[in-house]
């Protein structure tokens, strides 16, 4: 071992005297000055290996890799970048084929095909993780095997090596994101190395690594893109502020520097500065929760965020269009006409124009069209005069009389120019009067009317038609909500183009942008990754609730390659087993999370029966969390009155460290926080602390689920519950292979929804269950009907299905009688 370690040692140190020679020649030849542009290009150059060198130096590679192939045994170290001497690579950049190696093998498979046919075939025969601190090898670790396996119990477990377990288990005690370079496993890397051109969509788990590889993959495209992608062209969207200052520390880690990094908010300001004064998604959440009104809110909310709405503005915007034009044809005389329908079929040939391009260039042909034609009447009449003067007036005799009338057929001829060109001009100033820019905001609130949802939503349900007309009223007074920024852009591109254009665009917690929100930012880059967690849908009032809608969109334009990550790395099993516990109850419809063999304390589930003792109960675990070594800790509540008052509560009992988070441009700034459950997704702590589980807060509805599914997973090592009279049902314990929780019989289900049965009857005639073919409730025609019965409410259709899956895997195992009996 020893022995191994000092040969280890020595290559390191050989490793650096390199680095140094090289960073001390490089340096040398920057302090050059630059005499022409093409030096200037290769100082820069020099400037920027001289970056990299500086930066790898304190730790040059993070693993080594031994493989056997047609040459015989090979080792290579690998490293952020890449560092050659005398053409030979003495450290192998990660985002290379023998990075991509490194990281695919995971101790279980050892044989790989490389090569550009890939037809090489290499035997991996170690994989060493080293650790470097101070030019010291302080620890290296033969990788071993790291695999899903399925236990006794049927439960799904992702079995680590030693190597990945430290990693995990030591989180750092920044409120930032790392780089997870030297333990990427082989399901990220493959969407990390995913090539530029498609539409990505990753559904991932709670804590599966999402904004790590979003990171990481614009890092690994820049590198192997280089002619293709500019780095001032891609453009990343996080959800908050605070989100973004999370992962800031690894933008020069991954050599990323230089990406825009924003929110789609702050995006949006870039064209509409109004943008500002309407409430964003979380202030938006905070209003429609706290409405009366909200269910009504939610729809439209709902609508507005929907690709039927897309396409109704589209038929609206193309409609406008044609009412723009003119109504006939464009009549001088007979000879001088401009037909309605050359017209048309010159409008229509520019419809890949802006709006506003369109029609000035409908314009400027019919202004040509005229110009002509005016040229061609002159030169006619020029002619007629020319041949009247000729035939009539030359001949006469010389004198008065002749000069008279040729005064008068002057006079005629300059009438005639005249009119035709009053004509001409008359017509240039309608068409140019009607024809004028039209501003995304005028169309805009011209959309809510009566008869243009009824030329082309007719279906839309009488309620939803009333309420959107209602929001009609707001929207002319430019009262809007955020679910209009999305079609406010959209109509402004439609109308006067895209101002910006990307190489790629990255989306993070896309399961918050609503699928319209989602289609106009594919429109915008030349490729996209999207990454998200329909489970965390916690705005679910506007997001996403599948991704369905987007991907049938999506793949209209390019191919969608949709990819599932199951595994989540940031919590210990026992808490992942809880948040896998709230998607049980609520019958979530995607496989259970995986979760990593990271064993921690049992959660806890504490009862308290007033508020005070929730703040003493909630300090002396703050005392012990602190004191077992754990640094970073969240108290959630569940809205943000709970956080100021036990914010204030704690203080006033000595807390100092406290901070309060109220709003998400916060930077954090403390290491223990108390915030509102729904600003604190994307974020991760050592232990989280939910200051009220109780039923009261969560109940057995979607929405909620999302939320404390959310909540829980924020947890690396310790998570502490608190409640006030009954624990939510979405945390008691329900074996995944038992029915649902007891409702209705599923007949009554059907018409009635489970979780308000207050709600009236969707469906108005019971269907009977008359022998066993009734289980062909199933059947293909039934999933139709129920699609149709749960039209234009999307979270019932989801749920319905969800709630089915867990039923029918029950059923089956029951046997035909016993569903009847549940059935009838
Ligand atoms: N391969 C890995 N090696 C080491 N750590 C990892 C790995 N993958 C993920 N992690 C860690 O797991 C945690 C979760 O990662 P990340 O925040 O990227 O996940 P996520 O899918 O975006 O989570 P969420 O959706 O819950 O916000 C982070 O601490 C990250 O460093």
């Amino acid at each position: 071992m020893e022995n191994e370690q000092q040969v280890e040692q020595q290559h390191l140190d050989k490793t650096i005297t390199i680095i140094e020679k090289q960073i001390d020649m490089k340096s040398e030849s920057c302090k050059r000055m630059a005499t022409s542009p093409s030096e200037e290009q290769l100082l820069k150059q020099d400037y920027k290996t001289l970056d990299s060198l500086q930066k790898i130096r304190p730790n040059p590679y993070f693993g080594r890799l031994d493989f056997q192939d047609e040459w015989g045994q090979e080792t290579v170290y690998i490293g952020k970048c890449g560092v050659a001497e005398n053409d030979h690579l003495i450290i192998v950049d990660w985002r290379t084929d023998i990075g991509k190696l490194y990281n695919s093998y995971q101790g279980v498979k050892k044989d790989f095909l490389i090569g550009t046919d890939g037809k090489q075939s290499i035997e991996i025969t170690r994989k060493r993780a080293l650790v470097i601190q101070d030019d010291r090898i302080i620890k290296y670790t033969d990788v071993g095997k790291t695999e899903v396996v399925e236990t006794e119990t049927g439960e799904k477990v992702k079995m680590m090596d030693a190597y990945l377990e430290e990693i995990l288990h030591e989180t750092e005690n920044e409120l930032q994101l790392r780089d997870i370079i030297s333990s990427i496993q082989e399901e990220q890397d493959e969407i990390i190395r995913l090539p530029l051109n498609n539409t990505i969509v990753v559904q991932g788990a709670a804590g599966s690594g999402k904004s790590s590889i979003a990171l990481h993959r614009i890092s690994y495209l820049l590198y192997q893109y280089q002619n293709e992608l500019d780095r001032g062209n891609v453009l990343i969207l996080a959800p908050n502020e605070m989100f973004l200052s999370y992962f800031r520390n690894l933008v020069p880690e991954l050599d990323i520097n230089g990406i825009e990094q924003r929110t789609f908010y702050d995006w949006a300001s870039t064209y509409f500065t109004d943008v500002r004064s309407i409430p964003d998604l979380h202030q938006n959440y905070v209003e429609i929760y706290a409405d009366q009104k909200k269910e009504e809110r939610i729809l439209i909310s709902k609508y507005k965020g929907s690709l039927q709405f897309k396409k109704l503005l589209d038929k609206f915007v193309e409609e406008i269009g044609r009412k723009l034009l003119p109504y006939g044809d464009i009549h001088f005389s007979d000879q001088h006409m401009l037909t309605k329908e050359s017209i048309v079929e010159f409008y229509e040939s520019r419809s890949h124009m802006p709006f506003n391009d369109r029609f000035k260039e409908v314009k400027q042909y019919i202004q040509h069209w005229s110009k002509q034609e005016e040229n061609a009447h002159e030169r006619k009449v020029e002619e007629e005069f020319e041949e009247v003067y000729e035939k009539w007036i030359r001949p006469l005799p010389e004198g008065e009389d002749r000069k008279q009338i040729y005064t008068y057929l002057e006079q005629a001829k300059k009438i005639r120019l005249e009119l035709f060109r009053e004509q001409v001009k008359k017509t240039n100033d309608e068409y140019g009067r009607k024809m004028k820019s039209v501003s995304a905001l005028r169309m805009y609130k011209s959309v809510f009317q009566k008869r243009i949802f009824n030329l082309w939503a007719p279906d839309m349900d009488e309620k939803l038609l009333g309420l959107l007309l209602e929001n009609g009223k707001k929207i002319a007074k430019e009262q809007f909500s955020y679910e209009d920024i999305a079609p406010l852009i959209y109509l402004d591109a439609k109308i006067n183009g895209k101002s910006l254009q990307y190489d790629h665009i990255v989306i993070d917690e896309a399961q918050d942008y609503s699928p319209f929100q989602l289609a106009i930012m594919q429109d915008y880059a030349k490729s996209t990754t999207i990454l998200g967690d329909v489970a965390q849908g916690i705005f679910s009032h506007y997001g996403l609730d599948n991704w369905d809608e987007f991907q049938n969109y999506a793949e209209e334009k390019h191919p969608v390659q949709r990819i599932n990550l199951q595994t989540s790395y940031r919590s210990t099993k026992e808490i992942m087993d809880i948040a896998n516990r709230v998607l049980i109850n609520n019958s979530y419809p995607y496989p259970l999370v995986i979760p990593v063999n990271r064993q921690g304390s049992h959660p806890t589930f504490e009862k308290v029966t007033h508020f005070g003792e929730l703040c003493d109960r909630i300090n002396e675990s703050l005392d012990r969390i602190l004191a077992s070594g754990h640094q970073t800790i969240a108290i959630l509540s569940k809205d943000a009155e709970s956080a100021t008052d036990l914010y204030h509560q704690l203080k006033q009992k000595g807390r100092k460290e406290l901070e309060l988070v109220m709003d998400p441009s916060h930077e954090l700034q403390q290491r223990v926080i108390i915030i509102p459950s729904y600003l604190v997704k994307g974020l991760e702590f050592d232990a989280v602390i939910m200051e009220d589980v109780s039923d009261k807060v969560f109940e057995d509805q979607t929405h909620h689920a999302k939320m404390l599914y959310m909540s829980i997973t924020r947890a690396h090592h310790e998570l502490v519950l608190y409640y006030r009279g009954e624990l939510s049902p979405l945390l008691t314990y329900r074996d995944p292979a038992e029915p649902p929780p007891p409702r209705p019989t599923f007949a009554d289900w059907l018409i009635t929804d489970y979780r308000d049965p207050s709600v009236l009857p969707q469906v108005e005639s019971q269907r009977e269950v008359k022998d066993p073919d009734a289980i062909l409730l199933f059947e293909e025609e039934e999933e139709q009907l129920m699609t149709e019965y749960f039209d234009g409410d999307r979270n019932r259709v989801q749920d319905f299905y969800a709630w089915r899956e867990i039923w029918k895997k029950w059923a089956s195992e029951q046997g035909t009688q016993t569903v009847l009996n549940t059935l009838q």
